[in-house]
């Protein structure tokens, strides 16, 4: 599959290797708001055409498939403009600003047959199905807890998107992502009821704090920010044992890609587990499986993510409203 790119961040120039190395896919074309940029990229990463604009990329018959890495806000516009022109998408996270946009996006892929995917990686490493069986498995007992944060120190440079509420900036959209992720892959369902409390900055969230609440006594706390130096953990705490990964977002470039399981007698038991999650994920999109199950869960935490936002800004718990959808090809 031929793959144009949109957006020449910091996000495309990792995932543009991850694109060139992984099997059955070729990068065709870049395309930046400048054509000095579009060609810089092009050049450093051995492609063949540079546009400027990003309407010019879904002209172009070299490209089947868009790599989407714009600020949040952009991501509707340009997803649907992609689906409408042929090409299938693989959208960055958060898939969108909201669970309106976010139904959007399905539902002109839908209409135009388009396959589409949001860029999740770590739900595609074999680590994370190895540590979901094991707690659904019922590994750890009944699960009763899990606490998950997700962080990074700033610095930011300036009009960095990230800090910009008009481009879908904010700590709670962005890295709520990964955190409300990983509550709702291990309680195996959504929640019913959410609580968020946030520190602003800039009118964005700089640190968000949360409270999920699922079927079953199951409940969730989470921490996610730009004012804490790098965390990407979780725990899932069970009647019986604990699982703990301490880089499930995306394994630690320099160790061995590891989780634990702690049990009530006090042992511990390392677990070894190697993948290359962008290139499944890539793999996942390009290939033929359906995507029914990835396409409702990136929408279900948009609604999730909603319904924190919404109750950070009137300080109360709120139901949350999950959406359903038809079937995706
Ligand atoms: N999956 C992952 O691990 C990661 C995902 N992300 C996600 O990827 C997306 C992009 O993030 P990232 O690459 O860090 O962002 P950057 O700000 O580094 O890059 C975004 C790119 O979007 C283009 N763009 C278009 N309009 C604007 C605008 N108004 N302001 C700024 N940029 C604009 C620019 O490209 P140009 O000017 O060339 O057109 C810019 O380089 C986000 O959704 C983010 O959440 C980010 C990091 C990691
Ligand atoms: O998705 C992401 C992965 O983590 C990064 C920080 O390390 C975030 O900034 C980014 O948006």
């Amino acid at each position: 599959m031929r793959f144009g790119i949109m957006g020449t961040g910091r996000i495309t120039r990792r995932l543009v290797a991850d694109l060139q190395s992984t099997d059955g896919v070729a990068v065709t074309a870049i395309a930046s708001r400048s054509a000095e940029r579009a060609n810089w990229f092009a050049s450093q990463y051995g492609i063949e055409n540079a546009v400027e604009g990003y309407q010019a990329l879904l002209d172009c018959d070299e490209v089947d498939a868009v790599y989407l890495a714009l600020p949040p806000a952009l991501h509707r516009q340009w997803a649907v403009a992609a689906a409408e022109a042929g090409k299938h998408v693989l959208c960055e996270k958060p898939l969108a600003v909201d669970a309106q946009q976010a139904i959007a996006i399905h539902a002109a892929c839908q209409k135009a047959q388009v396959r589409w995917l949001d860029a999740t990686a770590w739900l595609h490493h074999a680590r994370s199905k190895q540590m979901l069986d094991f707690v659904h498995g019922g590994g750890i007992g009944k699960l009763g807890h899990v606490s998950a944060a997700v962080s990074f120190y700033r610095p930011f440079q300036s009009g960095e998107h990230r800090l910009r509420a008009d481009l879908g900036g904010g700590a709670l959209l962005d890295l709520g992502w990964y955190a409300v992720g990983i509550a709702c892959r291990m309680a195996g369902v959504m929640p019913q009821r959410v609580f968020a409390d946030c520190v602003m900055e800039q009118q964005v969230p700089l640190r968000a704090n949360a409270m999920l609440w699922f079927d079953q006594d199951v409940t969730a706390s989470l921490s996610v920010g730009y004012d804490t130096a790098t965390r990407k953990w979780f725990e899932a705490a069970g009647s019986e044992a604990s699982v703990i990964c301490d880089d499930f977002t995306r394994p630690w470039a320099d160790r061995t890609t590891r989780y634990w399981v702690h049990n009530s007698a006090g042992e511990v038991q390392a677990h070894e587990c190697a993948d290359r999650q962008e290139q499944r994920m890539i793999e996942t999109l390009i290939g033929d499986q359906s995507l029914a199950e990835f396409n409702q869960f990136a929408i279900q935490t948009q609604a999730v993510l909603d319904a924190l936002i919404q109750s950070a800004r009137e300080r109360q718990a709120i139901d949350v409203v999950v959406p359903s959808l038809t079937a995706s090809p």
